[in-house]
């Protein structure tokens, strides 16, 4: 089945919308039975799906980690309150105190906090890797090295990962690694996770797959050999996601490859003219040549979305706030993947990241480009400049 025809039918069995289009909102704690026999019917499937309580899903569920496993090519998808619990729940099923997790070192900032914070609390031992080290990353395996984490691109600095290399790499090191994929720039529509050697694809659904700023979710998919301690350790942690997020997600699904295409398009217009300006330095945009990775985003990837970064020449603190307080069109806020333009500046990332390989020494601007006319956003980002100089 051709993905635009996927995309309509995903997660749509009768099993769960009785015939009607868009799932219902199922919300429940308690399911009740009416004969000890179907009890444990239920006790013995609840994990393949049988209604037993609220916390093992609904209908709304099913449908929704049924569709995003069709999405992502898996054999099975957990449902999370959002992306960073995705994340966490993702790495804690598959690490235990005394083994070693391997991060990418341009991870999303809060899966950082939580390495440092709460893994090597509990004895993990956590290492950084270069984004950019490709197979290299077979002479930083350890023997308790459990899980090599990669987010591609690279968050704020878009570095895309060669992640074939690196997922061939560690299973031949050791079967026992689980490569654990965040895969929410690309969504499963512009890369898909499994095809490439990932054992489990997190997905921040809070981001395009909501697609409207609306919806705070998460998931996780995986492989057979991943799938059933997944689901479990999920389980154990209490994860469980609200069917109202849920149906608003199953929803944004539906329009997932066309609007992707329509930021996509968007942003290559505004990168393209923030490539003749004098005041951007390096343009981290996957689809450009200056981006690092660019030639995995070409092999790898059937598509881009609207967010990238660009660092300045140079600028005072003064000017920054200037050029991003006078935006009328780019506001900012601490998310993307909405229908909205998004602009954010960090100024501090060389803290975070001593060893990075980019030029962080200026500031570094994430844009989201929206659905707006682009000619609007383009005028936008002119004003600003001037402000800035
Ligand atoms: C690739 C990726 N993966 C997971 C998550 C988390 O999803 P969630 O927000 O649903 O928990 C995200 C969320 N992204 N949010 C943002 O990029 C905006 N947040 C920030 O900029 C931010 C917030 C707090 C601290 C540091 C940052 N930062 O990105 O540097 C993500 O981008």
């Amino acid at each position: 089945m051709k993905d635009k025809t996927k995309i309509v039918n995903a997660g749509r069995s009768k099993k769960w919308t009785q015939g009607i289009v868009n799932p219902p909102v199922y919300r429940a704690s308690t399911v009740v039975f009416d004969s000890v026999a179907q009890m444990n019917k239920a006790i013995k499937s609840r994990q393949q799906q049988e209604l037993f309580y609220g916390r093992r899903g609904t209908p709304t569920t099913f449908a929704f980690a049924n569709a995003m496993n069709d999405l992502e090519g898996g054999v099975g998808c957990y449902v999370y309150p959002c992306g960073t619990a995705a994340i966490t729940a993702a790495i804690l099923a598959f690490v235990k105190s005394g083994d070693h997790l391997l991060m990418v070192d341009s991870v999303y900032e809060p899966t950082r906090d939580f390495c440092e914070q709460t893994l090597k609390s509990f004895g993990i031992e956590v290492s950084y890797y270069d984004p950019l080290i490709g197979k290299g990353i077979k002479d930083l395996i350890q023997q308790n090295t459990k899980v090599v984490f990669l987010e591609s691109p690279g968050s704020i600095t878009m570095e895309i990962q060669d992640v074939p290399g690196i997922c061939e790499v560690a299973h031949a090191a050791n079967s026992d690694i689980t490569v654990i994929l965040d895969n929410t720039w690309a969504s499963p529509i512009h890369f898909q996770p499994f095809d490439h050697g990932v054992d489990v694809s997190v997905q921040a659904a809070t981001k395009y797959v909501g697609g409207h700023s609306d919806v705070m979710l998460g998931t996780a998919t995986a492989n057979e050999k991943s799938w059933p301690v997944l689901r479990e350790k999920s389980y154990l942690l209490g994860q469980c996601a609200s069917p109202d997020d849920i149906t608003l997600a199953l929803r944004g699904i539906r329009t997932l490859d066309i609007r992707l295409k329509q930021h996509e398009q968007n942003a290559l217009k505004v990168a393209k003219w923030l490539q003749g300006r004098k005041e951007v330095d390096t343009l981290f945009h996957p689809a450009f040549e200056s981006c690092p990775g660019h030639e995995f985003f070409k092999r790898d990837f059937v598509g881009g979305n609207g967010l990238f970064s660009f660092s300045l020449k140079q600028s005072s603190p003064q000017a920054l706030t200037e050029f991003l307080d006078g935006m009328t069109h780019f506001k900012m806020g601490f998310s993307w993947g909405g229908f909205e333009s998004l602009v954010m500046a960090y100024s501090t990332m060389k803290n975070s990241r001593p060893n990075a390989t980019v030029a962080l020494d200026s500031p570094v601007i994430r844009l989201h480009i929206g659905l707006e006319d682009v000619d609007d956003l383009i005028d936008d980002l002119e004003r600003g400049f001037e402000r800035l100089n």
